[in-house]
């Protein structure tokens, strides 16, 4: 509250107010108005620009089916780590591009409706930069050892459907078996925020000198990857070796895929594998539920290069197939499809394959995921011990067809099916396979999404092919902009506060003095 001052022996007359008082009042007033300007230069300056979003789209072209990937992310934060979200998945209808081998014409309009939810995802004005890519993966490569002129016929129908789009293409072609398995560790480890590590984080491991990422095992149809950053460098089988420099940090990495180890094939094969010793048309197939029933053209199960070793000539043109439901014996059955007895090098998987000893947790996605989450063992507040694992899938398999059939109506009969040998593949392919054991066994999480995205090849191929992973740690200011304007606010402040401190006790205004002495 103001307190007029009186000048001393003027009565009656209308008070005066001093100079000094009236300089003291403008130099307050002015100051708050700087304070004001101030404050509201800062929060209009930190005020969110509208947001300049680009897009990309990646189309997976895999064995048993196509997903049409559409990604998201700021324009401004390019090089960041974790910027980039999926936005729109799209499932093509119908069988993977392999499957159009015989109407090779029809595999890029197959693609057209997906596409058309792209054009619908992404604002119109982007479509001609949005960047569109397309690989595909073990079914493309069967095909393509299988009958090459097909496999070629098959990516230029699919090209030219692509490049009639609106949007930016960049390419569709076979990507190689160590391809899927980086990219697929890439995508992970972008997504967990593995790569970029800041505060305590970056700290901690600079002073320990590690830097952790997760291994990848990824499971499809046609081929299965294990990728992972091993304990001890080696050299002994180069090919399965991977170097990345990424945000400033080296990564060797372990990574192999299996061609004909994808959850169907393997199938084929043991199927092809049980038809060797049979004597008549009908199996009892301990991997399928008691009372299922399903026939098979001979002629197809010896399409795929995976058993075409196998072929022979059988008496009988179709095999009929009886469910058993004996998890056990399915365990039995399916672990011959790894072949343990050769290793020319210091540790295997199967199949002579260089394998080094298993390091750290690992993200399993794809089929494993699909697998292990209808089974309800993808828990990450509890994971499931092996043991127990392995007890659920037992159960399961030992259900009747009929009562499993009536339980999950609204499953894919293909699928469904399909579970119980598809779970004792997984262990068969961990624990046989690769030697997880029961010590290990938790550090292998299965991972459907991670935030919005899919856990999957497609987003470290985007990355890599739009440059967006930097090898060398992006130079950040130590500051954010919101907290260096607000710094400069608060430095302004003190200093015109210790001004006018100053100022005071170095001139002792008159109307001040009273007070003071
Ligand atoms: O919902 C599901 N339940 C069970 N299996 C699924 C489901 N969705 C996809 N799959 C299976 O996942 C696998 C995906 O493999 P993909 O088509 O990517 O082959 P690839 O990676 O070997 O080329 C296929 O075996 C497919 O049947
Ligand atoms: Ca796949």
């Amino acid at each position: 509250m103001e307190i007029p001052v009186l000048t001393a022996g003027v009565t009656g007359t209308k008070p005066k107010m001093s100079w000094t008082r009236k300089i003291l009042l403008i130099l307050g007033f002015l100051s708050t108005l700087a304070v004001i300007a101030l404050i509201a230069v800062a929060v209009t300056q930190n005020k969110p620009l509208p947001k300049n979003i680009k897009y990309g789209i990646v189309l997976d072209a895999g064995s048993s089916h196509t997903n049409l990937y559409v990604y998201e992310w700021p324009a401004e934060k390019e090089n960041d780590t974790g910027v980039v979200q999926q936005v729109e998945v799209c499932k093509v209808e119908g069988p993977g591009i392999s499957g159009y081998s015989h109407a090779t014409e029809k595999a890029g309009p197959s693609l057209a409706q997906c596409l058309r939810q792209a054009e619908y995802v992404i604002p119109s004005k982007q479509h001609q930069e949005t960047p569109i890519y397309l690989g595909a993966t073990a079914g493309m490569r069967l095909l393509s050892l299988e009958n090459k002129n097909a496999a070629d016929k098959v990516l230029s129908s699919v090209e030219k459907t692509l490049r009639s789009a609106p949007f930016n293409f960049q390419g569709a072609r076979i990507i190689s078996g160590q391809e899927e398995g980086a990219y697929g560790w890439i995508t992970i480890n972008y997504l967990l925020g593995n790569f970029k590590q800041s505060g305590w984080k970056k700290l901690l491991h600079s002073l320990k000198s590690i830097s952790e990422t997760s291994g990848a095992l990824d499971l499809g149809g046609a081929s299965t990857q294990i990728t992972f950053v091993p304990n001890e460098l080696s050299s002994e089988s180069p090919e399965n070796l991977l170097y990345f420099r990424l945000y400033g940090k080296d990564y060797l990495v372990y990574t192999h895929s299996f061609l004909c180890y994808g959850k169907d094939q393997a199938l084929q094969q043991k199927l092809a594998e049980d038809l060797q010793t049979m004597e008549n048309s009908s199996l009892l197939d301990p991997c399928f539920h008691q009372g299922y029933q399903r026939t098979i053209n001979i002629s197809d199960l010896f399409k795929t290069p995976c058993t075409s070793a196998k072929k022979k000539q059988f008496p009988f043109s179709q095999l009929y197939v009886q469910g058993e439901g004996d998890y056990q014996k399915c365990r039995r059955n399916v672990q011959k499809l790894f072949n343990k007895t050769n290793c020319p090098y210091s540790s295997c998987s199967f199949n002579g394959i260089y394998l080094p000893p298993l390091q750290g947790d690992f993200g399993a996605f794809s089929a494993f995921y699909f697998v292990m989450n209808f089974l309800n063992l993808t828990s990450e507040q509890s994971p499931a011990a092996l043991d127990k694992v392995a007890a659920t899938v037992e159960s399961f398999c030992a259900r009747p067809w009929h009562e499993v059939k009536t339980a999950y109506h609204q499953i894919k009969e293909k699928y469904l099916s399909e579970y119980c040998f598809s779970g004792a593949y997984i262990l068969s392919l961990l624990e046989n396979g690769y030697d997880f054991t029961e010590n290990n066994w938790q550090r292998i999480h299965f991972l459907g999404k991670i935030g919005s995205s899919d856990a999957g090849w497609t987003l470290g191929y985007m990355l890599n092919l739009t440059n967006m992973i930097p090898a060398e740690e992006p130079a950040v200011p130590p500051l954010s902009y919101g907290s260096y304007v607000g710094l400069m606010v608060l430095c302004s402040l003190v200093l015109a506060s210790v001004l006018l401190f100053a100022w005071l006790l170095f001139h002792k205004p008159k109307c001040l003095q009273k007070g003071i002495v």
